[in-house]
């Protein structure tokens, strides 16, 4: 049996992990703070750590990033994306005026992980404009901290199976800024998944550039530009060893061992680059996993 560390139990990446795995005998070992999630599997608690690494409203994920690239070397053994689907929860008996409607002016702070918060900024600046704001670990600690301060005027943003496990109140459902609101997870650590194919595979490096001078990075993407392989995604984040210096963060949308690439990174190496590679791994759908 695997055994898969995860934000906690009600989290999206809770509802995604089941959807992944689904018809797999899993041991899900739960953890309030990322890092614990990544440490889990570093320390063979875990075969797995589920990590949620971009999202379409808010982009990257940095702290993830930041974990999965300078705390651990943990290479990707799977993608997928599952849907967001965030909504107001709280004890609804708090917040009805005299005509028993839930009275949104009533609520006094609301909670959530800030990254969920940022999918609903419309919501909350139409309906809670001057509410505060505060952030949580994750969207089910905000749920779960709700309960343990009854009276206090506080409602979180959550999933409904956090709503439902609480016991609490679902006052406004799916206020996403969008219907389209998608995360990516990535299944890191060190045994290869094998329990499902895809013949979707991608492959994650990450460059660093020797120095900063002219053409540099156009000179790393011409190594792929000329070979005709196609990138999904680029992004510079900082090294953390000196202001102003940046790696790049570069997903391709081909395994590492297909013809082309392994030339395409020795080119990029000899002209002076680090290369990282952070996994090749099969890519889902959410569709796909849906069948
Ligand atoms: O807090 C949760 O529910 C999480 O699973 C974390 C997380 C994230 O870090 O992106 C995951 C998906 C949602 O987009 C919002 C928050």
């Amino acid at each position: 049996m695997k055994s898969v560390a995860l934000l906690p139990a009600g989290s999206v990446s809770d509802e995604a992990a089941r959807h992944f795995f689904h018809g797999e005998t899993v041991a899900w070992k739960y953890h309030r703070l990322i890092s614990d999630v990544f440490l889990s599997t570093v320390n063979n608690i875990s075969d797995y750590s589920i990590i949620p690494i971009e999202n379409t409203i808010e982009g990257s994920v940095s702290l993830h990033m930041d974990w999965l690239v300078h705390e651990v070397d943990l290479p990707i053994q799977a993608e997928w994306v599952y849907p967001s689907i965030q909504n107001l929860i709280g004890n609804q008996a708090e917040f009805l005026n005299e005509a028993g409607q839930v009275d949104f002016s009533k609520i006094k702070k609301v909670i959530s992980h800030p990254v969920a918060m940022a999918q609903c900024l419309q919501f909350l600046n139409e309906h809670l404009p001057q509410t505060e704001r505060e952030h949580t670990s994750s969207t089910a600690e905000a749920v779960k901290m709700v309960t343990k301060q009854p009276g206090q005027g506080i409602a979180a943003i959550g999933t409904l199976i956090a709503a439902s496990n609480n016991g609490l109140d679902v006052m406004a459902r799916s206020i996403t800024d969008h219907n389209n609101n998608f995360t990516r997870f990535f299944l890191v650590g060190s045994k290869p998944y094998e329990a499902k194919q895809s013949d979707r595979v991608k492959t994650s490096i990450l460059v660093t550039l020797p120095e900063d001078y002219p053409g540099a990075l156009h000179q790393v993407l011409s190594a792929f530009a000329w070979r005709r392989i196609n990138l999904s995604r680029i992004e510079s984040r900082p090294t953390k060893k000196k202001l102003g210096n940046y790696y790049f963060y570069i997903e391709i949308e081909m395994a590492l061992d297909t013809v082309l690439l392994p030339s395409a990174l020795q080119e990029i190496e000899a002209i002076g680059c680090q290369v990282r590679i952070l996994g090749s791994y099969p890519r889902f759908t959410y569709e796909q996993l849906c069948n």
